[in-house]
């Protein structure tokens, strides 16, 4: 080619060339944007964020409208190869005649393999959050001019959709990150990968999210408090008294609480020079109570206490009415099983006979009934066993009735006035026992 050609040749063909390589860094942009977006650490990028990392915030804003970002990149790449591929066609056509088209597209293909997919993206790979970070400006600019088509897009292709009769409304929802991680869980545990316990764990955190204060505290009858009108020596046998290492202080009536007093504070208070328990000043060492809504949900509960670095919370309604109190092992214990320490008891008024069955006190709470025997009697109606039992019979039963629902057969042992105080349970023989209906109403 001698040099004249040679400048007509770059005259005709250099603004083509450029273009199409001009395309393939785009195209090899996007992949690799589209890379290392997607796989960006979002906790590291909501750290930056937090620190005051601008094109963190961005990378942040852009996952968050995933699919908008996804249709951007994809029009771009597209684009950016159709074009290419377009021209290198052309010139190909110019050079070989009509077997241009086969060759043009063998030699697109393999560099835009290799040089617009397959390069950037391993690249990205290798460093997604430099990568995010790098690119996070240009690509939001990009998704700001592209994202109205991308939007039309996705229109078009619900309604295409949607002629064949699926139904994407564009807030269809898809797997919540809570059900992923659940469903993951369960089945990393029936492949073996994770053993029972942990995914009890797991489950019992994401669990927390769906259940209310309400659904695990202690219920306002089974409280221990003290009077705040006893005399001091009453209070601290009541303290000393108790498993408890904080009370509610209640004057007038139990549920007016008036504070908590601290085991601890208590002894100090004891251990002072010249105090005898007749002359001591309970009001001094009481803490203001803390009272929670009893609607709260577990995980704001947790982070509460974490927050307030406190153990121990009195339950109220929507009315301000004490429901009952809550504590942070109550809350731990959803998550790791059952907790006990050197003071906790074993639940008391239930008591294992050598025939299998249980006899229980009738104001055993039926939540620590469940718990303790991995039984699974519905608590929402009534809250003891003796509750259970006149709400399901809809009578106040005689000693020695019996019924039998929830697969378990209970039988009333002793009754005062119009309190059932002890009962009997064991299973029911017939295990197919439809849950709610009373089935028997015999003596034995
Ligand atoms: N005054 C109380 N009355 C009734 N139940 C309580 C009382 N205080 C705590 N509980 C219950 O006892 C169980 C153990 O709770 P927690 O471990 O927080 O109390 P604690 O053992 O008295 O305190 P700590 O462990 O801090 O010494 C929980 O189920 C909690 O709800
Ligand atoms: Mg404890």
């Amino acid at each position: 080619m001698s040099n004249e050609t040679f400048t007509v040749f770059l005259a005709d063909y250099a603004p083509g060339i450029l273009i199409i390589l001009l395309m393939i860094v785009l195209s090899a942009f996007f992949s690799g944007s589209e890379t290392a977006l997607t796989a960006a650490s979002r906790a590291r990028m909501h750290t930056l964020e937090a620190n005051g990392d601008e094109r963190a915030g961005l990378v942040n804003r852009l996952i968050e409208r995933r699919d908008r970002l996804i249709g951007a990149l994809l029009i771009g790449n597209n684009l950016a190869n159709i074009l290419s591929s377009s021209i290198a066609t052309s010139l190909f056509l110019h050079f070989f005649g009509t077997s241009g088209v086969a060759y043009a597209t063998l030699a697109m293909t393999v560099i835009l393999v290799i040089f617009a997919e397959v390069l950037p993206k391993s690249w990205a790979i290798s460093s997604p959050d430099r990568f995010a970070l790098g690119v996070s400006r240009t690509v939001n600019l990009f998704v700001l001019v592209v994202g109205p088509v991308s939007g039309l897009v996705n229109w078009i292709v619900r309604r295409i959709l949607g002629v064949f009769g699926f139904n994407l409304s564009s807030d269809t929802p898809m797997l919540t990150a809570h059900e992923e991680l659940r469903g993951a869980v369960d089945l990393l545990h029936r492949e073996g990968s994770v053993i029972k316990a942990d995914r009890d764990r797991l489950g019992g955190v994401l669990d927390l999210g769906e259940l209310e204060v309400s659904d695990i505290m202690i219920h306002r009858t089974s409280m221990r408090g003290i009077n705040a009108d006893d005399a001091p020596e009453v209070a601290v046998r009541a303290v000393l008294e108790s498993p408890y290492t904080r009370m509610p202080v209640w004057r007038g009536s139990t549920d007016n609480i008036i504070g908590v007093v601290h085991a601890k504070d208590l002894l100090r208070a004891l251990a002072e020079p010249d105090v005898e328990p007749e002359n001591l000043d309970i009001s001094r060492i009481t803490q203001k109570p803390w009272f929670v809504p009893d609607t709260t949900n577990l995980k704001d509960q947790l982070n509460a206490f974490l927050r307030r670095k406190a153990h121990f919370a009195i339950v109220v309604d929507e009315y301000g009415e004490v429901q009952g109190l809550v504590t942070l092992e109550d809350i731990l214990e959803e998550i790791v099983g059952d907790i006990s320490d050197e003071h906790d008891l074993e639940i008391q008024g239930v008591r294992q006979e050598a025939d299998g069955s249980i006899v229980v006190d009738g104001s055993v709470p039926i939540r620590d009934l469940n718990r303790a025997l991995d039984w699974t009697l519905p608590d929402e109606e009534a809250t003891t066993v003796a509750g259970l039992v006149i709400h399901e019979s809809k009578t106040i039963p005689e000693e020695r009735q019996a019924f039998t629902f929830y697969g378990k057969r209970f039988i009333v042992m002793k009754r005062v006035k119009n309190r059932i105080t002890r009962l009997r349970i064991r299973p029911a023989d017939d295990a197919a026992t439809p849950p709610p209906l009373v089935q028997g109403e015999g003596r034995e």
